[in-house]
């Protein structure tokens, strides 16, 4: 045992019944995260699966050389380990978060080659401090997103312990709660080296600006650290009222038309139903992210009022005295593409809200949107909500075409099998922090897409104690 290690419990509670993929950059703190786990697994389950596995995102010179010396390490140790590299052209703009966005998806398909559905990160508690501020810092230059505690707070959270990435691979971060100076001095005394990324010392970038403030002042880490647990309690708390309200009031009556009850504008609990309709409308329209929070509750004010129909985050909002009704517009649509393509897609996702699975067939199809020309020939169950309705959802559904022809709704007929559909939850398809457990399940069973996997935590097989907790 690594007896001079810093005490990290969390591993105790994860379930490595699959294996683990470590997320090792060559840095300090994923390097003692991978000797860590590498002994804690030899003491408790030495048979389990373990795959170090370093990004080369090819931007800086030095970044072959620091993963061939992760691999040199690994090998001392008898850890598989795998370099992957990110090729091809690098974007203009944009770079650290199409950086990230490439890491976490190389890093997710080395998990699934291996049949491995667990990554670890080595982020620490200086590096939920430092977010913590960093969004601090942007939140009080953001109207209507300063103020007291409760969703206004849902960013300072910073990062979850637990995060769903891509609806089927979850990224654990045991050393939220440990602090780097810690990792370091363990990393010492074991006499292993590390690498030392040069932009972490660039203060033209914000992050190593806000490590300064956090060296020199002393109080600000844990009053940091305090505003995350404070915040995550609270989104958390607020996730289960949206999630509680949801299930109550809102159902879906035919493909993209979601119907909220009359009754949910009068609850009682605006808060949970101002972020419950602005789930909704980022699922039924297909953004990744939530509509903001006044126009999301400036929305829900003409709620009270009466009947009025607008548009927010791609969604049709039809208030009527029958209920309030959702659905995708019709703007700005995918333009058709081949079914062959699918692979080609963001996701492969169509439109952010539907992922498309292509069994063994002949790829001449388009997939196009229905259009209402074709939806108006779809018997529709009337006692379900106004035809009308139902069909404008359909009418913005993906449907098989050929050769200009309308063949179909995937999976409607016989020879149309081949092809499945299934809804996303698109604000959390990406990223689902476990926070947000509570209202992504809710969105899922309501929209009938796939259930979330299990949370790798013993104890937490549904995971619906975590997002309780
Ligand atoms: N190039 C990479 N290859 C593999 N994992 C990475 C890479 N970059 C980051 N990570 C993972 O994401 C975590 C946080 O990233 P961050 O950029 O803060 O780390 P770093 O400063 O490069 O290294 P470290 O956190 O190990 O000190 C890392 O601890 C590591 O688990």
């Amino acid at each position: 045992m690594l007896d001079t290690g810093p005490d990290i419990s969390d591993l105790s509670k994860i379930d490595f019944t699959s294996g683990a993929v470590v997320a090792v950059s060559g840095g300090s703190d994923s390097t003692a995260l991978l000797l860590l786990l590498k002994d804690y697994l030899y003491r408790t389950a030495p048979a389990t699966k373990l795959l170090a596995v370093t990004i080369d995102h090819n931007l800086r010179p030095a970044s072959a050389a620091e993963a061939q010396a992760v691999a040199k390490l690994c090998a001392a140790r008898n850890i598989s380990h795998r370099t992957l590299t990110w090729s091809g052209r690098k974007p203009s703009t944009g770079l650290p978060a199409r950086a990230r966005a490439t890491r976490y998806r190389l890093l997710a398909e080395a998990a699934g080659s291996e049949g491995i559905g667990l990554i670890l990160t080595g982020h620490t508690a200086d590096d939920q401090a430092e977010t913590v501020l960093m969004r601090q810092a942007r939140g009080k230059g953001l109207a209507g997103e300063g103020g007291p505690a409760g969703e206004e707070g849902r960013g300072l959270a910073g990062m979850a312990p637990a995060t769903l990435y891509d609806w089927r691979c979850w990224i654990l971060r045991p050393l939220l709660g440990t602090r780097r100076q810690a990792l370091r001095d363990f990393l010492r005394r074991q006499h292993v080296g590390w690498a030392d990324d040069p932009t972490n010392a660039d203060e033209t970038f914000e992050r190593p600006r806000i490590r300064t403030i956090l060296a020199e002042d002393k109080a600000a880490w844990g009053d940091a650290m305090a505003v995350a647990a404070s915040a995550a309690t609270g989104r958390t708390a607020l996730g289960l009222r949206a999630a509680a309200l949801i299930r109550d009031l809102a159902s879906q009556p035919g493909p993209g038309l979601v119907r909220l009850d009359p009754d949910f504008a009068r609850s009682g609990d605006d808060r949970a139903a101002v972020y419950a309709l602005r789930i909704l409308l980022a699922t039924v329209g297909g953004v990744s992210f939530l509509p903001d929070r006044m126009r999301g509750e400036a929305l829900f004010d003409r709620l009270k009022d009466g009947s009025f129909c607008a548009t927010l985050s791609r969604t049709v909002i039809d208030a009527r005295r029958n209920g309030v009704w959702l659905r995708r517009e019709i703007r700005g649509l995918p333009l058709p593409a081949a079914a062959s393509d699918i692979s080609s897609w963001d996701g492969p996702s169509w439109d952010g809200r539907r992922r498309i699975t292509l069994g063994d067939t002949n790829s001449a199809f388009l997939i196009a949107p229905l259009g209402m020309m074709a939806a108006r020939k779809i018997v529709v169950p009337e006692d379900h909500g106004p035809p009308g309705l139902l069909r404008a959802g359909l009418a913005a559904e993906p449907a098989l075409w050929r050769a200009g022809q309308c063949l179909g709704l995937p999976g409607s007929k016989p020879d149309l099998a081949a092809i499945a559909v299934r809804p996303a939850v698109a604000p959390f398809a990406r990223f689902l922090p476990s926070f947000d457990l509570a209202p992504a399940r809710a969105v899922a069973e309501l929209t009938g897409a796939p259930s979330i996997p299990p949370l790798p935590f013993s104890g937490h097989s549904a995971g619906r104690s975590w997002a309780k907790a």
